[in-house]
């Protein structure tokens, strides 16, 4: 569904040029969660930033459904880019404008018709249980549910990919547990493809089916998560992630056979 070729980013300033992303290939299929995890300034954002193009890449293509994305004149692109909704550690909202009113803005963008548009975002605010929040501003909100507005301005133009930068960093543990697994069924319901860019362990082993490991700039690896047996890891990141994941699974072993349940493990 994405294909990355060769894709690379270098910013230049006067005094210095430094190479976030190093020439890199990337495959996500059609219904997967992709994670990208890796120490900060790894350059996860940047890669991320590039899927849809609000990173222009130095070098390499970008293909989404079979089109280059890369090839396309600015309103060619505008075209494409509702298919792909992001959401962003600190949600991205407009402060002086209401749930509605931030929803609004991204079909008013992408231009869908004024009639259409109370419909459409009762329906989404329905989906991400905030229907009784339709006229509050983001200063009276949580961050769980400022995370589900960016979450509904995103999803209101149905697109087919979801990527989500840091979506949780700024939440506490339980607000950030109850987030994932809104996304996860987002994913399984809706059908929408997921790329997460994390530091978190505890979000690619919740979420994901497979990971890249990025460290200074390239992927040094991808460890497919939704196997079983336990998946190998080569890089030191890699082995504190499936050394999570082994913990978080035999915790729910032990918790299974506390409940005198059948582990799925
Ligand atoms: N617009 C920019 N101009 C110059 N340098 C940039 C820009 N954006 C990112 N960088 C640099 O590129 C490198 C990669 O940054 P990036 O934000 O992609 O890393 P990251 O892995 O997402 O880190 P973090 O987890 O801290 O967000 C960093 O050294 C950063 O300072």
């Amino acid at each position: 569904m994405i294909t990355l070729t060769n894709i690379s980013k270098t910013f230049s300033t006067k005094k210095e040029t430094l190479q976030a992303v190093s020439p890199t290939s990337l495959s996500v299929k059609k219904g997967e969660i992709f994670g990208i995890i890796g120490f900060s300034g790894a350059g996860k954002s940047t890669l991320l930033r590039m899927v849809n193009l609000i990173e222009t890449p130095t070098t390499g293509e970008v293909w989404f459904d079979g089109v280059e994305l890369t090839k396309l004149s600015p309103k060619q692109l505008q075209k494409q880019r509702p298919q792909i909704g992001m959401i962003f550690q600190h949600f991205n909202l407009l402060l002086n404008k209401t749930v509605y009113g931030n929803i609004e803005f991204a079909l008013k963008a992408a231009g869908i018709p004024k009639k259409e548009h109370r419909k459409r975002i009762e329906g989404i605010l329905k989906v991400v249980e905030l229907s009784d929040k339709i006229d509050y501003y983001p200063s009276q909100l949580s961050g769980g549910q400022k995370q589900r507005v960016a979450i509904a301005r995103a999803l209101v133009l149905n697109p087919k990919v979801l990527l989500c930068d840091e979506p949780t960093s700024a939440l506490d543990p339980h607000t950030t547990e109850n987030i994932l697994q809104f996304l996860k069924s987002i994913n399984e319901q809706l059908g929408v493809t997921l790329i997460i860019v994390t530091h978190e362990l505890e979000v690619a082993n919740t979420l994901c089916h497979r990971v890249a490991v990025m460290e200074k700039g390239s992927i040094e690896e991808e460890i497919i998560l939704s196997e079983s047996p336990s998946p190998k890891a080569a890089t030191s990141i890699g082995h504190l992630l499936i050394e999570h994941r082994n913990k978080e699974q035999l915790h729910h072993h032990q918790k299974n056979i506390e409940l005198g349940g059948v582990a799925h493990v």
